[in-house]
C-alpha cells in the first residue's frame, strides 16, 4: 500500500487515478510515500524517511526545498505546461485591465447605486476618467519564453501587438511553438527600453529574484504597463511603487498581492487565480498523479525538477532504482556489488542532471535487502529501492 499525503486540494480527476486497493490518500498522514501539493509552503517541513517523491500539481516549485529533497533522495516533480493556457488567458485579461481602467470604472459605477434615473447621465458624464489605450500595434516584451511565455507571445501577436521575447535559455520545444512573428530581443535591457507593455514569465530563482528593480525601471518607457503572473518576488515592490509615483509605470497588474501593493492607485491585485480553472486543475492533477505513480510503482522519472528524466520499459520482474550524486564510478560500484552477489543485469539506464544522477537496473534475480544495504552504503547514494 502506498500512502499519499495531499497538502492542498487536488482535483478528483487526478486522485481517482490512484487505485483504492494500492493507494491510501489523506491530508494528514504520518509516513507518506508521496506528497501531492499545489502552492502550500513546504520549507521547514519535516520529511519522514518514508517519503520518496513530491509531485507539484503546477509549474512553480519555489514552495518546495529542492536541495533538501535532493540530498534526501526525494524526487520532486512538476507538471510543465499543464496550466499554461489557464495562465495565458488571465494574462490576456491583465493586458486589457492594465490598459482600459476597467477595474476602476467598475468600482466607480458601484458608487452610482441609488441615483435612480440619473445613472445613465452620470455614466456619460463620468466615463472620461476611465479612458485607456488599445493594445493593437503596441509593443509587448515577454520575459521568459517557456510554456506560458510562448502562449502569451503568440496570443498577443494574434491580437495585433508587436511582440518581442527575451529568454537566454529557451528550450527547443518552446522555440518550435513560438510564432515566427515574435521577434527575438537583442537584450533584456533593450527590450525593457522599447516596450509599452512588459510581461514576466520566469521561475522564481536566486538569479531572478528582484529582476525588475530600480535599475530596470529607469530604463523603461514612461507610461509602461507591467504584468506579473509569475511570482511576486520577481519585482521589487518598493522600487515599483516609486516608479509608479514617478509616472514611469502607468499600471501594474499582478497575480501576487502583498500588503504594500493592495489598494495602491494603478496597481491591480488578483488573488493568484492564474491556474484556478477546472481545466488547469484537472490537467495538473492528472499529470502529477501519473508521474507519481510511474515513479512509485516502476521507478521511472518524468518531469522531475531535481533528478533526470529516466524511463525504461520493464524487462524483468526485478528492478532496482538508485538515486545518487553525479560523480564518477557510481555505476561501476553498483554493478560490482551486483556481480559479486551473482546477479546478472538484463537491462539498465543511467542518466544525470546537474549534480544528481539516477540508475535503473533490471536484473535476472531479486536484489535482496543485504545487497540493497551495500548499495545504499556507497558514498554519494541517496536512495535505493527495489520494485
Ligand atoms: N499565476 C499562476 O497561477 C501561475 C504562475 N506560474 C509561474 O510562471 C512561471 C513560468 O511558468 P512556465 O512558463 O510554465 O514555466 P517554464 O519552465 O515552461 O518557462 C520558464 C521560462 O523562463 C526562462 N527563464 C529562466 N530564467 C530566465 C531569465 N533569467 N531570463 C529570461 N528567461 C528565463 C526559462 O528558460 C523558461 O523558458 C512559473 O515558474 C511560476 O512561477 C505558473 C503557473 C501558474
Ligand atoms: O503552477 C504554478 O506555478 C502556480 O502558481 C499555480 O498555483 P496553484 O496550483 O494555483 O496554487
Amino acid at each position: 500500500m502506498f500512502k499519499i499525503q495531499t497538502l492542498n486540494n487536488i482535483s478528483e480527476k487526478g486522485l481517482e487515478l490512484l487505485p483504492k486497493d494500492t493507494y491510501e490518500i489523506s491530508n494528514d498522514c504520518a509516513n507518506p510515500d508521496g506528497i501531492l501539493v499545489r502552492s502550500a509552503k513546504m520549507h521547514g517541513m519535516e520529511f519522514p524517511p518514508s517519503l520518496k517523491a513530491v509531485a507539484r500539481a503546477g509549474a512553480g516549485v519555489n514552495n518546495i526545498p529542492i536541495d533538501e529533497c535532493s540530498e534526501k533522495g526525494i524526487v520532486v516533480f512538476n507538471t510543465p505546461g499543464a496550466n499554461a493556457n489557464g495562465v495565458k488567458e488571465l494574462v490576456l485579461t491583465g493586458l486589457f485591465l492594465s490598459s482600459r481602467k476597467i477595474v476602476e470604472g467598475i468600482q466607480w459605477t458601484k458608487s452610482l447605486k441609488g441615483k435612480g434615473d440619473e445613472v445613465p447621465k452620470l455614466v456619460e458624464k463620468g466615463k472620461g476618467e476611465f479612458a485607456g489605450p488599445e493594445i493593437l500595434g503596441k509593443k509587448l516584451g515577454v520575459i521568459g519564453l517557456g510554456a506560458i511565455g510562448v502562449l502569451v507571445a503568440n496570443a498577443a501577436n494574434a491580437l495585433g501587438m508587436d511582440v518581442q521575447g527575451y529568454d537566454p535559455y529557451m528550450s527547443i520545444d518552446a522555440a518550435w511553438g513560438l510564432s515566427r512573428d515574435v521577434h527575438r530581443a537583442i537584450s533584456l535591457d533593450s527590450m525593457l527600453a522599447e516596450c509599452d507593455y512588459i510581461t514576466i514569465h520566469v521561475p522564481l530563482l536566486d538569479e531572478t529574484k528582484n529582476m525588475l528593480n530600480k535599475e530596470k525601471f529607469a530604463l523603461m518607457k514612461k507610461g509602461v504597463r507591467i504584468l506579473n503572473f509569475s511570482r511576486g518576488e520577481l519585482v521589487n515592490n518598493t522600487d515599483l511603487i516609486e516608479a509608479i509615483k514617478a509616472g514611469i509605470v502607468a499600471s501594474y497588474v499582478t497575480d501576487f498581492p502583498s500588503d504594500e501593493l493592495i489598494d495602491v492607485e494603478n496597481i491591480i491585485t488578483i488573488p493568484h487565480l492564474g491556474a484556478s480553472t477546472p481545466e488547469s486543475e484537472d490537467n495538473c492533477a492528472v499529470m502529477a498523479v501519473e508521474q507519481l505513480r510511474n515513479y512509485l510503482e516502476h521507478g521511472n522519472i518524468k518531469n522531475s525538477v531535481n533528478f533526470p528524466d529516466c524511463e525504461m520499459a520493464r524487462t524483468t520482474n526485478y528492478r532496482t532504482v538508485v538515486a545518487h550524486r553525479n560523480i564518477r564510478n557510481m555505476v561501476g560500484q553498483i554493478t560490482t556489488i551486483l556481480a559479486h552477489a551473482d546477479i546478472n543485469i538484463m537491462d539498465m539506464m543511467n542518466k544525470s542532471k546537474k549534480d544528481w544522477a539516477y540508475t535503473i537496473i533490471d536484473s535476472d534475480k531479486k536484489v535482496e535487502e543485504d545487497i540493497v544495504a551495500k548499495i545504499r552504503a556507497i558514498d554519494g547514494v541517496v536512495s535505493v529501492r527495489t520494485l
